[in-house]
């Protein structure tokens, strides 16, 4: 069975005083809570709530060496991280990440027993000119290596079209592309490593319609922006996350 996972990625959101947030998350004990603060906070985060598992944003293809201004796996498992996102779409489109860029920074990040949580997503002139598949198909084959399994791996689909909208794709949608993801897994992978790995859905993911998307074929949790940012609306994703 895969355990579903709740990550709140608060992107270059929040100060030491948010931090307060993390101790009222509830922890629901048949799911992961995940919080993937900024780099700076990432070590006092991962002490401030014993039960959610804390993650960085991004990590740099090399463990050390000159690259100013960048992070590596190693630093964020040395302060207390278990997770980190690579590849969100924000990355790509901010810092020109490629998807073999994505791959070394996943291969990086499970060089230090991290979990990746992989994110890939259409652009939405993408997706009106029926490339949404093919465009995920790339993304999912070319920014995750050989050696991924339901343990080191999370896939999260977020439209980044969706991300900080307030659209979110049509239930049938989300299921097309969840369905498709795991079939593509499966082809790749196997079906027992296909069937371990967990998929998020990110994209305008609130209180009001997780319920929903929870319901929503292949979909094992979410990765949330804006409502990870105060417990009250990321707890109420994360109940309907444990009641789904
Ligand atoms: O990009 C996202 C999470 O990584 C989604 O952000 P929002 O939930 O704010 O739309």
């Amino acid at each position: 069975m895969r355990r579903k996972l709740a990550a709140g990625n608060w992107k270059m959101n929040g100060i030491g005083a948010n931090l307060s947030e993390l101790a009222d998350l509830a922890s629901p004990e048949n799911i992961d809570v995940l919080i993937c603060p900024p780099t700076p906070l990432v070590s006092r985060a991962a002490q401030a709530n014993a039960k959610i598992a804390i993650g960085g944003q991004d990590c740099h293809t090399a463990q050390n060496g000159a690259h100013t201004g960048d992070v590596s796996a190693a630093m964020l498992a040395d302060a207390g991280a278990t997770y980190v996102l690579t590849g969100h779409s924000e990355r790509r489109t901010d810092h020109g990440e490629s998807n073999a860029i994505v791959a070394a920074k996943t291969a990086a990040a499970w060089d230090q027993n991290l979990i990746a949580v992989i994110c890939i997503g259409e652009t939405l002139a993408q997706r009106e000119a029926g490339e949404t598949l093919a465009v995920i198909a790339d993304q999912l084959t070319h920014s995750t290596p050989n050696a991924a399994t339901g343990d080191n791996t999370v896939i999260a689909y977020e439209p980044v079209w969706a991300i900080g909208t307030g659209l979110v794709p049509t239930l049938e949608q989300i299921a097309e592309v969840h369905d498709f993801i795991r079939a593509e897994l499966a082809n790749r992978f196997g079906t027992e490593t296909a069937e371990s790995m967990r998929l998020l859905y990110g994209g305008s993911v609130k209180p009001s319609n997780a319920e929903y998307i929870f319901a929503t074929s292949n979909v094992d949790g979410a990765l949330v922006g804006g409502a990870s940012l105060k417990a009250s609306d990321f707890n109420g994703i994360i109940s309907a996350l444990s009641l789904a």
